[in-house]
């Protein structure tokens, strides 16, 4: 016979009537009853103790550091990203190092579709018969045209026939003296990759009102142009190599004196695109030289009717080692290729400050207009903030909306960060950057009042610029500034590294004597 203990409750409580054992209960069925509590009562303890210890992993999600890099297209978000991930997390853009290569090689393609597609607006159109263009006679007949030394090898020139369509086929060597329509049936087989290369990136994905049909990449994009096989070797290879340097040597590690790769990835599993293109930019070394050097696209980029991408620069200066055999992105090359950012990714490091271990999420957005919607939700637990404005800029106008300048943008969004009331008591950090660009544009002569009016008379010197433009986004700070924080700015050029590497331990310490004092009241 059971025991039923009575209580008012007991009976009263529909639920605990429902939960009393039968009257006829069985000595076996109490034992096993019991069991059965005990078992209960053992997994809600295991449960509290895992809520429990939930609990504590997300008061210590709450200690790590939230930092967002904002700011318009194009500013240097994601090159700054590069430069915390080479401090913090150095393995992994060495895991990545070879993805890179597409990369590259997709903004080496562009920029000649892009030389091409401006020289036939500008007509180079010729009957095949002559091997000067109607631009080309006009462009060499003029005096301000610039004389170029070295210019193509100083063989004599092979020229291939106007029938011989495929770049690969032809032996010829391009000189000065090769004429643009030739070069242009040299590079049409490289040229026609271009779409292809895009599509490796961005797997087919290009977000709508988002600027000049660039190539947008969510993270992750790297493994889209890795093959299986060639991945994890490069992996694995690569992550060990960080923990013996013996091993480094081995596997493609840079060399730490010049940046470049030490080795080939010759063993490794290729992507036939890739290697397609690889091959064919090897092959066309010449052309794509002989067209960079051409005096009609010399003489058309100095009178600014081709504007080409500051990084298509720097890659075609260096086109005979990145169209070499065996290419391996050197970490400058990481630095200036460019692939815009789609929607938000999210980068997490130990940071080690002063002998305490803290993870930070980096969040880097895409900057297109098209794009900002999507940095919002991440504004509600973040700690710091830098903004990322280029100086160099003042000449541009947004691909998005062509009648706004790059600067005028830059304000108004910096106008928008600083009211902003989620953002009010975040750490605040302005980089204004490109300031190598900068310089090299006032030395050219770009007058600044050309384009910001107000600059007016001042002169047109760095020094007196870069005040002029850091005065602007000091005034906005100033008018947006409820909280009575500090801005700490920056003067940047996030593609060198020694500085970068400088002023982003200057602001980790800086973030860190906030959140010092943030944990000092709680
Ligand atoms: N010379 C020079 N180039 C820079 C500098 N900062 C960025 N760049 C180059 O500018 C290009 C654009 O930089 P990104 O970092 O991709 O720009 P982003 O802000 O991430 O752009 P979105 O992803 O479109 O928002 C890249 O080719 C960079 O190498 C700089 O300070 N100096
Ligand atoms: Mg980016």
């Amino acid at each position: 016979m059971v025991m039923r203990t009575s209580s008012i409750r007991s009976q009263d409580d529909p639920l605990s009537l429902a939960l009393l054992p039968p009257l006829t209960e069985s000595e076996s069925d109490r034992q096993a009853r019991l069991r059965r509590e005990a078992e209960a009562r053992r997994i809600s303890e295991q449960i509290d103790e895992e809520l429990k210890v939930d609990r504590r992993k997300w008061e210590r999600s709450r200690d790590d550091v939230k930092l967002l890099l904002l700011g318009q297209a194009e500013s240097g978000k994601s090159t700054l990203q590069k430069q915390f991930q080479l401090m913090y997390s150095p393995a992994s853009l060495e895991s990545e190092r070879i993805s890179w290569r597409t990369v590259v090689y997709f903004n080496v393609v562009r920029s000649i579709k892009k030389i091409l597609a401006t020289l036939e607006v500008w007509d180079d159109v010729d009957d095949g018969t002559d091997s000067q263009s109607a631009l080309e006679r006009q462009e060499l007949g003029n005096d301000e045209f610039p004389v170029l030394d070295n210019v193509g090898p100083s063989v004599s020139p092979t020229v291939p026939s106007p029938v011989d369509t495929h770049p690969q086929a032809s032996t010829s060597i391009p000189t000065k003296a090769t004429s643009i329509s030739e070069l242009r049936l040299h590079l049409r087989s490289l040229v026609r990759t271009e779409p292809q290369l895009a599509d490796r990136l961005s797997g087919g994905v290009s977000p709508a009102g988002s600027g000049k049909g660039e190539v947008f990449v969510r993270t992750g994009w790297q493994a889209r142009t890795i093959q299986k096989g060639h991945e994890s070797v490069v992996g694995k290879r690569l992550r060990r190599s960080v923990n013996s340097p013996t091993d480094s040597a081995k596997v493609g590690v840079p060399d730490q004196a010049s940046g470049r790769p030490a080795t080939s990835l010759s063993t490794l599993d290729p992507d036939p695109l890739i290697e397609e293109v690889a091959s064919m930019l090897e092959q066309s070394q010449d052309a794509i030289r002989t067209l960079w050097e051409h005096p009609v696209v010399r003489a058309l980029i100095s009178k600014r009717k081709l504007k080409l991408d500051e990084w298509s620069e720097f890659f075609l200066n260096d086109i005979t080692r990145i169209s070499a055999q065996g290419y391996i992105p050197s970490t400058d090359d990481i630095l200036h290729a460019r692939i815009q950012t789609m929607g938000v990714s999210e980068h997490v490091f130990d940071v080690d400050v002063h002998g305490k271990t803290v993870t930070w999420h980096l969040y880097d957005v895409g900057g297109a207009r098209g794009q900002r919607h999507t940095w919002v939700p991440y504004f509600d637990d973040a700690n710091a903030i830098i903004f990322v404005s280029p100086l160099s800029a003042f000449d541009q106008y947004l691909e998005e909306d062509p009648r706004t300048n790059r600067i005028d943008d830059s304000l108004q969004l910096f106008t928008q960060i600083c009211s902003n009331q989620l953002l009010k008591s975040v750490h605040l950090v302005l980089f204004l950057n490109k300031t190598d660009i900068l310089k090299k544009k006032l030395e050219r002569g770009l007058r600044v009042s050309k384009y910001i009016l107000s600059y007016g008379e001042r002169p047109n010197e760095y020094e007196s610029v870069v005040n002029y433009f850091r005065a602007h986004f000091q005034q906005v700070h100033r008018r947006n500034n409820q909280n009575r924080r500090v801005l700490y700015v920056h003067l940047t050029n996030v593609t060198d590294t020694t500085a970068t590497q400088d002023i982003i331990a200057n602001v980790r310490d800086s973030i860190f004597r906030g959140y010092l004092k943030l944990a000092a009241l709680v």
